[in-house]
């Protein structure tokens, strides 16, 4: 008889420059949308978890902000430093890294992320990512000897995370250097984070879509009543959605003419969520002008109005 193999347990943290796909290939091997993803940079804000289970063991992948270069950090040690910490913080107490890059693309932002992987002294697994978008399949192997020239890994996969390919070997590889253990999630668990939370984070991912470049920065979005009941049809949850700018203009360009900007992003939000949650959604958003908040804010406690 055979003893079937024991099954694996462990963190991965997913690490890469802003824009390459991690959150796109978190989503593909956790088989929903945990993490939001959009064609902008620097669209994941939060560390999330995303808990992808398969026959043979789970994977808790770290989804993480992208590293980037700061603004005000041109010189290459403070690059060096900030991009240490960032990957420092997303490496606590995980089994192994993996270290996205563009097909064909490699350049000083990847050098230092493999660095400061390194230096962590976890196992790093290089997923050479949109490999869909390259045209000659030839040229993708003189691209991986010259990538892999000189660095240790301990594996190299070509992918495509969107159109899912080559991501069967990848998990074989990562379970394999996770140790052995009881899966740390329940099976149908796919993210440590609250329904509300991704409720937020689908809305945001809307605004960041359709907005574009007028869109700041700066808005944030908050969930205010989440509650879920019992309809004829089945269960219903019923959220209501603030979207905070910080100028009136902002507030009439998310709404747009008529309102039709607003309910063409509430739609699409509500129906990303209907496929998270697996439940009739009644979605309603509001816009609010959060103009000089933090001052009042500040200026409140100073008059000792919060105790
Ligand atoms: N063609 C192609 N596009 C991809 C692939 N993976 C991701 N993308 C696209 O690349 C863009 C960025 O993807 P994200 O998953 O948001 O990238 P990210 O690295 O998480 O970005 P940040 O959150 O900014 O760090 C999106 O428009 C994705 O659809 C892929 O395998 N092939």
């Amino acid at each position: 008889m055979n003893t079937p193999a024991a099954s694996r347990s462990g963190a991965v943290a997913v690490v890469g420059r802003p824009n390459v796909g991690k959150s796109t290939l978190v989503n593909a091997l956790v088989g929903a949308k945990v993490s939001i993803v959009s064609n902008r940079p620097q669209t994941t804000r939060h560390r999330l978890l995303g808990i992808a289970t398969f026959p043979a063991g789970q994977l808790q992948l770290v989804d993480t902000p992208g590293i980037h270069r700061g603004e005000r950090s041109q010189s290459a040690t403070a690059m060096h430093r900030m991009m240490n910490r960032a990957a420092r913080g997303a490496l606590e107490g995980v089994d192994a890294a993996v270290l996205v890059v563009e097909a064909g693309r490699w350049d000083e932002e990847d050098t230092l992320a493999y660095e400061a992987l390194r230096e962590a002294k976890v196992p790093v697994v290089l997923v050479v990512n949109q490999v869909d978008r390259i045209r000659e399949k030839a040229t993708l192997l003189p691209y991986l000897q010259q990538v892999v020239e000189g660095r240790e890994f301990a594996g190299v996969h070509p992918v495509s995370a969107l159109k899912r390919t080559g991501l069967d070997a990848l998990v074989a590889e990562l379970l394999a250097l996770v140790p052995e253990g009881e899966p740390a999630y329940a099976e149908d668990e796919i993210t440590d984070k609250s329904q509300r939370f991704l409720a937020a984070e689908l809305l945001r991912e809307q605004l960041m879509r359709q907005l574009g470049a007028e869109l700041p920065y700066s808005t944030t979005v908050e969930i205010e009543s989440f509650s879920e009941e019992a309809t004829k049809s089945g269960p219903m949850m019923r959220i209501g959605a603030v979207v905070w700018v910080e100028r009136d203009g902002q507030k009439a360009i998310v709404i747009g003419k008529g309102g039709a900007r607003l309910r063409e992003i509430g739609t699409k939000a509500r129906m990303s969520m209907e496929r998270l949650f697996g439940s009739k959604v009644f979605l309603e958003t509001f816009v609010r002008v959060r103009a000089g908040w933090s001052d009042d804010e500040a200026a409140l406690r100073s008059f000792g109005y919060d105790q």
